[in-house]
């Protein structure tokens, strides 16, 4: 799906049978078992589908932690099925931000520092790093906390550090993983909506793996998967919650 410019008609993530197992012989577990996925530029897309069908394994193949065995991945028109491991590696360092469950904060370091790492890993200076770090805890709502230690905030506030650290170096793909499991309904109400405003941004997507059926209506689209693959991709909350299969 690439084009000349790099980009790729529309699709932030293009996924072609891609497959990947786990272990070998009699433990051999199929986890991906030839999914064909798409994510587009200006969106937050949901993954979502009964636990064990492969959902972290896709995202985390998409984001290029993990290989897989075959098939095909673009994201924005860069084919990670052609490139080395450390070309993978350097991809993801500027393009890819990561969002967990438990949001993956150091709790040694102060909120600047925690949000500045994306930034040092890419060779921006320290004093650089710290003020770009320091602008966008503001934005989020966390102003005069940057010296503060992550214990001393609220889940829903520490999760918007990883916010901060996720956006920092301003990736163009957002990959979270259950962002919403450890908050309470109103907080992962709250996130959620910055995370879609975050993917509407033109040229970004945003992809979430959740359980978290709370939080389901802030998708712009749904993708459900089953024992592998993807079964079934929604156009809207509304029209997964009309079609009831699941
Ligand atoms: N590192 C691993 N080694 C062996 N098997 C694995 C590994 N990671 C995942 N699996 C297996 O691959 C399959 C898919 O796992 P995956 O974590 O992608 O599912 P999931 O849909 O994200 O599940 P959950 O919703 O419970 O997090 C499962 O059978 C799982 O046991």
């Amino acid at each position: 799906m690439a084009n000349t410019n790099g980009q790729s008609n529309g699709f932030a993530v293009h996924v072609r049978n891609v497959t990947k197992t786990f272990g070998t012989g009699e433990a051999k577990v199929a986890a991906l078992k030839g999914v064909d996925f798409d994510a587009r530029m200006g969106e937050m897309l949901m993954i979502v589908g009964p636990s064990g069908c492969g959902k972290t394994t896709l995202l985390s193949v998409i984001a290029g932690t993990l290989a897989f065995n075959g098939g095909e991945i673009d994201v924005f028109g860069t084919p990670l099925h052609g490139l080395k491991d450390r070309d993978v590696t350097e991809f993801r360092k500027k393009n890819v931000g990561f969002i967990f469950q438990q949001f993956n904060l150091i709790p040694t370091l102060s909120l600047v520092e925690n949000v500045s790492v994306p930034l040092l890993i890419n060779g921006v200076s320290r004093s650089q790093a710290e003020k770009k770090a320091s602008e966008l805890l503001d934005r989020l709502g966390l102003a005069g906390r940057g010296n503060d230690r992550p214990s001393l905030l609220s889940g829903g506030q520490q999760q918007r550090v990883a916010i901060a650290r996720a956006l920092v170096h301003d990736p163009r793909l957002v990959i979270c993983d259950e962002p919403t499991s450890a908050l309470d309904k109103d907080t992962g109400g709250k996130i959620m909506e910055l995370l879609r405003d975050i993917g509407r941004s033109p040229n970004r997507c945003v992809i979430v793996v959740t359980h978290d059926n709370r939080v389901f209506k802030y998708a712009d689209r749904m993708t459900e998967m089953e024992d592998g693959r993807v079964q079934r991709v929604h156009e809207s909350y509304s029209q997964y919650e009309q079609k009831g299969e699941h």
